[in-house]
């Protein structure tokens, strides 16, 4: 019998339920929020729109925009424990740290243990202010400095870059923050997403939902590749040793990372809209070597995009961070901050028709066998 079941390792090509939120063509290279185009999105709009436009089905009017911000902008406060907890494990990776004062959280909100649509987004809209604050003071307090304190009458984007930094970003800088975030906002069953539905499918909590998310986004194969493809370009050091670099790579069969999807087999489409920041962003830094050197990887795997592997959303986006002079083990937390949204809205599509997402493994162990008592082994 067991010869005959057909296995999906991985989960490869399986659809385990339908989705109103984000849809993507793998051989086109295309992807939408809710029908409107990621490039359209990325070029138009802002993330609170972004973040409406997920959570509540629809593009907001002025007025609506104009309440979900202050929505998003009140909410933006932690408990003082929290503080505490964080300078507690100031030393651990800021992954680490963020899921543990998320998990806090899910202690100490009023509200957090509620399940149902209303009290997802409320908590969501709660988490999508504070998740930034945490990332924020985290660093802040692991370089023995004050936590900046939310400015209200900055944007999502802005005010990030303003509590990280402690000084009031460029247009340019938020703007490029803001397309980050526009960016990473939803992506199907990802990983992380999926992740977040297993847990809802419990019945569990939101926060519950995005803890679980955090510690899957967390991996090199998921979030963690922004943070290795910077590392490998200062490895590789010079554009002309992209070629030798990727030779050795493939030569090894190894992964060369950015590169690659789960579904896409066309340039991820998000990719583009970070490759203009980085070569912009290079040339107004006096830096553009970082540009060429990630050019140099792009040429050096042509051979391979004709079996659908090509750069993904991070193999521009870790060295924008770094040009900003955003230390590397924060690049996943950025992530994170982008795909609240993403996290919240599959967290609510869960629990609207909800059902235990439970599949099956084949056993393949020993026989069935007779004990043997602990002194006769
Ligand atoms: C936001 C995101 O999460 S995007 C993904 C970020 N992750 C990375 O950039 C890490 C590098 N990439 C990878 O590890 C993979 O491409 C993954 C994990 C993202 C997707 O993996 P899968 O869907 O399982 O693809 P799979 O591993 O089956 O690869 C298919 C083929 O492409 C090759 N391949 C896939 N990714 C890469 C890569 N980055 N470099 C070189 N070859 C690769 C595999 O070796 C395999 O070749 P084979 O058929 O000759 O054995
Ligand atoms: O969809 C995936 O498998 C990974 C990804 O690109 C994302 O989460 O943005």
């Amino acid at each position: 019998m067991s010869e005959n079941v057909k296995i999906n390792r991985g989960l490869k090509g399986v659809y385990f339920e339908r989705s109103g939120v984000s849809d993507i063509d793998g051989s086109k290279g295309e992807l939408s929020y809710r029908g409107y185009s990621i490039h359209d999105l990325a070029t138009k709009s802002t993330f609170e729109e972004v973040c409406y436009l997920l959570i509540h089905g629809e593009l907001p009017t002025a007025a609506e925009l104009a309440g979900f911000d202050a929505q998003l902008k009140s909410a933006r406060s932690l408990p003082a424990a929290i503080y505490d907890i964080i300078s507690a494990c100031k030393d651990g990776h800021p992954m680490d740290v963020l899921r543990t004062a998320v998990s806090a959280l899910a202690a100490m909100e009023p509200d957090s243990q509620t399940v149902g649509e209303e009290a997802f987004v409320a908590n969501g809209i709660r988490l999508t202010s504070q998740v930034p604050m945490i990332i924020a003071a985290h660093e802040a307090i692991r370089n023995g400095r004050t936590p900046v304190a939310a400015d209200p009458a900055l944007s999502h984007a802005a005010n990030w870059l303003w509590m990280l930094k402690g000084t009031k970003p460029s247009a340019e800088a938020a703007r490029l923050a803001d397309v980050d975030f526009i960016l990473h906002a939803e992506h199907g069953a990802n990983a992380s997403s999926f992740a977040a539905r297993v847990c809802i499918g419990t019945e569990a909590n939101l926060h519950g939902g995005i803890v679980t998310a955090l510690s899957t986004l967390a991996g090199p194969a998921h979030g963690g590749a922004a943070e290795d493809v910077m590392k490998m370009v200062q490895e590789i050091g010079t554009p002309e040793n992209a070629a030798a670099y990727v030779k050795e790579k493939r030569g090894n069969r190894e992964a060369v990372t950015g590169f690659g999807h789960r579904v896409y087999r066309k340039e991820d489409p998000r990719a583009r809209h970070m490759r203009e920041g980085v070569r912009q962003l290079g040339e107004e830094m006096g830096a553009p070597e970082w540009y060429a050197i990630l050019q140099g990887v792009v040429d050096a795997m042509k051979p391979y995009a004709r079996h659908g592997l090509n750069v993904n959303v991070d193999f521009y986006s870790g060295v924008i961070y770094q040009l900003h002079g955003i230390p590397m083990d924060l690049y996943v937390p950025i992530f994170a901050i982008g795909r609240m949204p993403g996290w919240i809205i599959q967290c609510i599509e869960q629990q609207r028709g909800n059902i235990l997402i439970r599949p099956l493994t084949l056993y393949n162990g020993p026989e069935p066998r007779d004990y043997t008592a602990l002194g006769d082994r």
